[in-house]
């Protein structure tokens, strides 16, 4: 370990059982090297995460972890996509979305190209990510021990059909996600394939986990945009943006207020993710009512009912149902 981390490590060790933020007085200024930081507030020290990395996620609001879901899992993630969109698998519960303008497909000729799975928590092979151990030794860091897996995705963004509807606008998870507290949840975000600015890799407002959670609306989009795929309304477009170009395999873990979207895929192929929103067993339902998330409750509700026939149920209900235990104990969510 350098020098430099060594310091770090006693810092956090020291900062991690502080109940009061400390202040250098003058006195002790003078021999301090370093200016200390402030508690750290987004993770945990579980003996995974080195300093550096707890102190990025802290200021960015995300971590890039190389290489840490093998090739085999993607490949066998890939199989069970491709046999769903073929309908060989069924699976109860399963959304799959298709893109508002895409004709075209993969796997499922002369159908519309499904650009999403969503809610894969009872088909076992998929869902085999939600519990992969190298996972959730790093999602331990942010919910802490108990682990609950509330929401899952398959992304398969496709080709662009030329009206830039493969894009998702720039939000903010937490928008969707009607319990808390916001520190406790995190997403993790596994690249099935090289991604790139060029096929639509993710977009991240570095820091923006600092804000609060944002009024959220459809964008003004002339080419049409998703259902429920709503963005930020106001967000600062010179904010600085980050391109997170991975490699298969590689995983992002990030914050549910961390501003994010992906741009448009301008290749040919149907560009792969799989991802799963935790939090921790710990976390409390809220009512939603009266704030910026209504708008979401109700088109939920709205499709729950087109849908499904369902009118009586709760939108805490809908992500109880859902939510899987994946580690520890069930205690509240
Ligand atoms: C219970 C539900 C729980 C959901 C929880 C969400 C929580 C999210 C948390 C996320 C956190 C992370 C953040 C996120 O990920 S944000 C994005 C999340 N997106 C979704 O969750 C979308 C979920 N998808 C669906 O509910 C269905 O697939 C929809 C309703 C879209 C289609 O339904 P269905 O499969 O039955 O299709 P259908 O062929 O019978 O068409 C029916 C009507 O819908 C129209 N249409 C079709 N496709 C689209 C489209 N892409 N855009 C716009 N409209 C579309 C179609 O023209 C037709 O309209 P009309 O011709 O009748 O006028
Ligand atoms: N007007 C907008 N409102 C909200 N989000 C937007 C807007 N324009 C772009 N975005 C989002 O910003 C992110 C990155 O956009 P960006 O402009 O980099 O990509 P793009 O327009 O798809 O392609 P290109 O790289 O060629 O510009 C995407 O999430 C995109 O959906
Ligand atoms: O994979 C992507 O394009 C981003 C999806 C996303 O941010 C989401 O569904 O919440
Ligand atoms: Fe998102
Ligand atoms: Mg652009």
């Amino acid at each position: 370990m350098s020098r430099a981390a060594e310091r770090l490590r006693t810092v956090i060790h020291h900062l991690d059982g502080a109940t009061a933020s400390i202040r250098a007085s003058p006195t002790s200024a003078q021999t301090l090297t370093y200016s200390p930081p402030q508690k750290l507030r987004y993770s945990f020290d579980t003996g995974i995460l080195t300093p550096e990395q707890r102190l990025f996620y802290e200021e960015n609001g995300f971590l890039v972890i190389k290489n840490l879901v093998s090739e085999t899992d993607i490949d066998r993630f890939r199989k069970e996509f491709e046999q769903i969109c073929q309908q060989k698998v069924k699976v109860p519960g399963l959304i799959v979305m298709r893109d508002v303008a895409i004709a075209k497909s993969e796997f499922v000729p002369d159908q519309r190209a499904v650009s999403k799975l969503q809610d894969f928590q009872e088909d076992p092979e998929l869902f085999r990510y939600c519990a992969l151990p190298q996972i959730l030794k790093y999602v331990e860091c942010f919910t802490g021990p108990n682990i609950m897996a509330m929401h899952t995705m398959l992304i398969n963004k496709p080709p662009d059909a030329g009206k830039k509807t493969s894009r998702h606008p720039m939000h903010q998870d937490l928008h969707y996600f009607p319990f808390r507290p916001t520190d406790r949840i995190v997403c993790a975000w596994t690249a099935m394939e090289r991604v790139t600015r060029q096929n639509g890799c993710l977009v991240v407002l570095p820091g923006t986990h600092k804000g609060t959670l944002k009024e959220h609306d459809y964008p003004d989009w002339e080419g049409g945009v998703n259902k429920m795929y709503h963005g930020v309304r106001d967000y600062d477009p010179n904010h600085p943006r980050l391109y997170v170009e991975m490699e298969k395999g590689d995983t992002v873990f990030f914050h549910p207020l961390l501003i994010h979207g992906s741009g448009m895929n301008q290749t040919q192929g149907f560009r792969k993710a799989i991802s799963c929103h935790y939090a921790s067993g710990d976390c409390y339902y809220i009512d939603v009512r009266g704030t910026t998330q209504e708008n979401i409750e109700s088109e939920v509700k709205d499709i729950a009912l087109k849908k499904y026939g369902v009118n009586e149920l709760a939108f805490q209900d809908m992500w109880a149902l859902r939510g899987r235990l994946v580690q520890g104990e069930r205690t509240s969510l």
